[in-house]
């Protein structure tokens, strides 16, 4: 991976990992990460493209190559990086991700993104309590899915390590037990949608 850089001269950076199917990579996740870059003060984005979601069928998800390539045409390589690397762990679950790029990146300090439909699935996903412990989260409101997020088990459960938004721009500086419902501006697209309208690869609306 020849963007994520080595890092022996002593620095540390703060990186958001947007995990995600990528079924395709669309406008949203490229917003999510633009946002998660400004606002939490990071220094880069991670694009992860998943193996396999545990949690969704494999039907209709498309192949590994092809997510990727569509997370890449979104990625700059410079502070959005789409990158293979859970499938190079050979890992699914996000907890077991996390802790080995914790171990091997040590002085890359991580932050998970995600959004609200996360949040309101996250009780279902392994050792969902643990990965918390072991990472700082950071979660974007999503149509849909806040309410149920909000008043969900997982919101419930976490509560005492619930921060104001304001603390975005710290996170990074936490190893985990912490997490912050962001007031980020919503955004209505969805794989499934572009799936259902025949967008594959879908038309990205880059900026940058
Ligand atoms: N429009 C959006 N607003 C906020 N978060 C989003 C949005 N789209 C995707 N995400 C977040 O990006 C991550 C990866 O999402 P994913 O690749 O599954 O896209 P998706 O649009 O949710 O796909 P699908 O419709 O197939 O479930 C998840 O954390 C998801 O919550
Ligand atoms: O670890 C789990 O049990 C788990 C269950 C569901 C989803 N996840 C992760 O959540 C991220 C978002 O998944 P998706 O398919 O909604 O884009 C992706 O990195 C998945 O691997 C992880």
């Amino acid at each position: 991976m020849s963007q994520i850089p080595k890092y022996g001269d002593g620095r540390s950076i703060s990186v958001g990992l947007l995990g995600g199917s990528f079924n395709p990579a669309h406008a949203g996740h490229l917003q999510l990460a633009r946002y998660a870059l400004t606002h939490l003060r990071l220094d880069q984005v991670w694009l992860m493209v998943s193996p396999g979601n545990p949690l969704k069928s494999r039907a209709g998800m498309a192949p590994f190559p092809d997510r990727l390539a569509t997370a890449r045409a979104l990625a700059d390589g410079r502070r959005i990086i789409a990158t293979d690397i859970e499938a190079r762990l050979g890992k699914r679950y996000t907890v077991e991700t996390v802790s080995l790029l914790r171990l091997r990146f040590p002085r890359v300090r991580f932050v998970w993104l995600m959004g609200a439909d996360g949040l309101a699935s996250l009780t279902r996903w392994r050792r969902w309590r643990d990965l918390a412990l072991i990472v700082p989260m950071a979660i974007v409101p999503r149509p849909g899915s806040n309410r149920t997020a909000l008043s969900g088990q997982a919101t419930h459960a976490l509560r005492h390590l619930r921060v104001p938004a304001r603390q975005g721009p710290v996170l990074s500086r936490r190893k985990g037990g912490v997490w912050a419902f962001l007031p980020a501006p919503q955004n209505g697209i969805s794989a499934t949608a572009l799936r259902d309208s025949g967008h594959y690869p879908p038309a990205l609306s880059r900026t940058n």
